[in-house]
């Protein structure tokens, strides 16, 4: 059948009873007694000459994604990709693969990975395809609806509410927090030197979420550790989600395992708890993310549950927090690699935020075109989400669509393959180098599609949160080239750390160790 199930349950149970009932049948009134040594015959029989039609009939011409290349093993499979998955390069094999096959790639019995920027608009933007099966069974299998997996009209409502947090206004309520937690950064760092920069910028962009989301209380800055396994337990829950993601029919039933399914009523319980306290103590100052998520202003017709508020506010900090700090990690990567861009970022920064002024002044990040280059070329080399999240699916009850020209049939799903698409020499000249200057008006660079720059994202489902994203970035940055200078530390091996990077969701790192050092004429945050 092209048709992936629904849920695992009903073949499960078809698959175990239908050998010993047909075992039953041909037997009939003559079977005297059971043979146990039979009934695995007939398991083995049954079992493989099914997987072989289903196998033969993806791989054969009358599939209808068989006009799409790809190798034999993804369109026979999607235990492949989730081998893939599991060692975290799946995107990388994906690059790989389009490299080979070009634009289209079957990367699936049911799945195409797609790199034509025209129709990744058309898949992403208003009236394009609906979040695929992952984000529904999420949605229904594991956490209260928040805005990741909501679809349709509930999704809608949700972004109003979300762009509403979001708004410059917004972000300027949030401000005193974010300078607050940056200033905690640079007095923690000077106690140490030499640092896993990525670990305490995450600690940061934690307890910013964590003041925004529910009030305060991860208090990792202070503590010089993740106290309450926040990190450990998302990163946990990201990456079984990741590899559920490659399968999602699977979900369902992997929630009844006794481990798992405890593992994410806990992780739903922790948020209830983050929530209960942030309703009883309030904010951490003046209108926080929570104010808004939880309609505290009373401007929705319909206010959300604490559990529902407690379940969006903590996609907020899943979406914000790691996401932000391997973006800013991997910006300091890339210019302690490119000491020139170092030395021009740096100065730029000294020309335009004086000591003494605010760092996260918006209108003073306007005049950082070259820091700009520098964030967005790290959001090209480097996107937070290497496959955009989830895949889009042509819904199964809805005729087939056309797309950029090509056809693809009811239940497809399509892989957006953000990362190959940025390092496309199709639309970037030089597509692996980082160079900051093809950002700015005078350059001079053949190849240069903005339309093919997608790190957030694109279409009604976009990032929520990219101002807030963009606006942290260049403060923190601006911060930490104000008040040190950064090398690589001794014996780190700078050029080995992109091999450290995996893919869980999101893309996760290993340690980056810089040295730190305190500079004469530091800027007081
Ligand atoms: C560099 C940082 C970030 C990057 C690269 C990034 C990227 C993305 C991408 C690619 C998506 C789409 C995911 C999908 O469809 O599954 C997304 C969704 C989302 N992001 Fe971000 N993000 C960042 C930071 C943030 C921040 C700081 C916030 C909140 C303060 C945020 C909130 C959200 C939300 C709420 C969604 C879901 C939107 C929806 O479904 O309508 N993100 N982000």
């Amino acid at each position: 059948n092209q048709h992936e199930p629904q849920s695992a349950i009903l073949p499960f149970i078809l698959l175990v009873i239908e050998p010993p009932a047909l075992m039953a049948l041909i037997d009939g009134a003559n079977s005297t007694s059971f043979n146990c040594l039979r009934l695995l015959y007939t398991y083995a029989i049954f079992l493989s000459s099914l997987s072989l039609s289903i196998i033969l009939y993806r791989i054969s011409p009358f599939h209808p994604l068989a006009q799409y290349p790809g190798p034999l093993i993804s369109k026979a499979t999607r235990l492949w990709d989730l081998w893939n998955a599991y060692g975290g390069r799946k995107y990388l094999y994906h690059s790989r693969l389009h490299e080979m096959y070009g634009p289209y790639v079957r990367t699936g019995p049911n799945e195409i990975s797609v790199t034509d920027i025209d129709a990744v608009t058309q898949i992403l933007r208003h009236g394009g395809l609906g979040k695929g099966r992952f984000y529904e069974r999420i949605g229904q299998d594991y956490t209260p609806p928040a805005i990741i997996s909501a679809l349709g009209e509930v999704h809608t409502a949700k972004r109003r509410v979300w762009d509403r947090a979001l708004n410059p206004t917004a972000m300027h309520d949030y401000e005193p927090l974010i300078v607050k937690r940056a200033t905690q950064l640079v007095s923690r760092l000077k106690e140490h030197g030499t640092v896993d920069i990525g670990c305490w910028i995450d600690m940061l962009t934690f307890d910013i979420m964590g003041d925004l989301a529910f009030g305060g209380g991860f208090e990792m800055l202070r503590e010089g550790r993740d106290v309450n396994g926040v990190g450990e337990r998302i990163r946990a829950f990201l990456t079984a989600g990741n590899l559920l993601a490659q399968i999602p029919w699977i979900m369902k039933p992997v929630g009844f395992i006794p481990h798992v399914g405890q593992a994410a009523k806990e992780f739903d319980k922790f948020a209830q708890d983050l929530a209960i306290q942030r309703a009883k103590n309030g904010a951490a100052g003046g209108k926080d993310l929570w104010y808004h998520i939880a309609d505290e202003a009373d401007v929705e017709q319909e206010k959300p549950t604490l559990q529902i508020a407690a379940a969006d506010s903590f996609v907020a900090v899943i979406a914000a927090s790691d996401t932000t700090a391997y973006t800013l990690t991997s910006a300091i990567w890339l210019l302690l690699s490119n000491p020139e861009c170092y030395q021009r970022v740096q100065q730029e920064i000294d020309s335009v935020i004086a000591n003494g002024d605010d760092p996260f002044d918006a209108n003073k990040h306007r005049e950082l075109h070259y820091l700009s280059g520098c964030i967005n070329e790290t959001l090209r080399l480097h996107p937070a989400l290497p496959s955009n999240g989830g895949t889009r699916q042509v819904r199964l009850e809805q005729p087939g669509r056309f797309i950029a020209g090509r056809y693809f049939p009811p239940g497809t799903s399509i892989s957006v393959a953000t990362h190959s698409i940025h390092r496309n020499l199709d639309y970037f000249s030089h597509p692996d180098r980082f160079l900051p200057e093809r950002w700015l008006a005078s350059s001079k660079l053949e190849k240069h599609e903005p339309s093919a720059f997608i790190p957030f994202s694109l279409g009604p489902a976009n990032c929520a949160g990219q101002k807030f994203a963009m606006r942290e970035m260049f403060g923190v940055l601006c911060v930490l080239f104000k008040s040190f200078e950064m090398k690589f530390a001794d014996g780190f091996d700078g050029e080995e750390w992109p091999e450290s990077i995996k893919e869980i969701y999101i893309a996760a790192r290993g340690p980056l160790m810089v040295t730190l050092t305190p500079r004469s004429h530091e800027n007081q945050v």
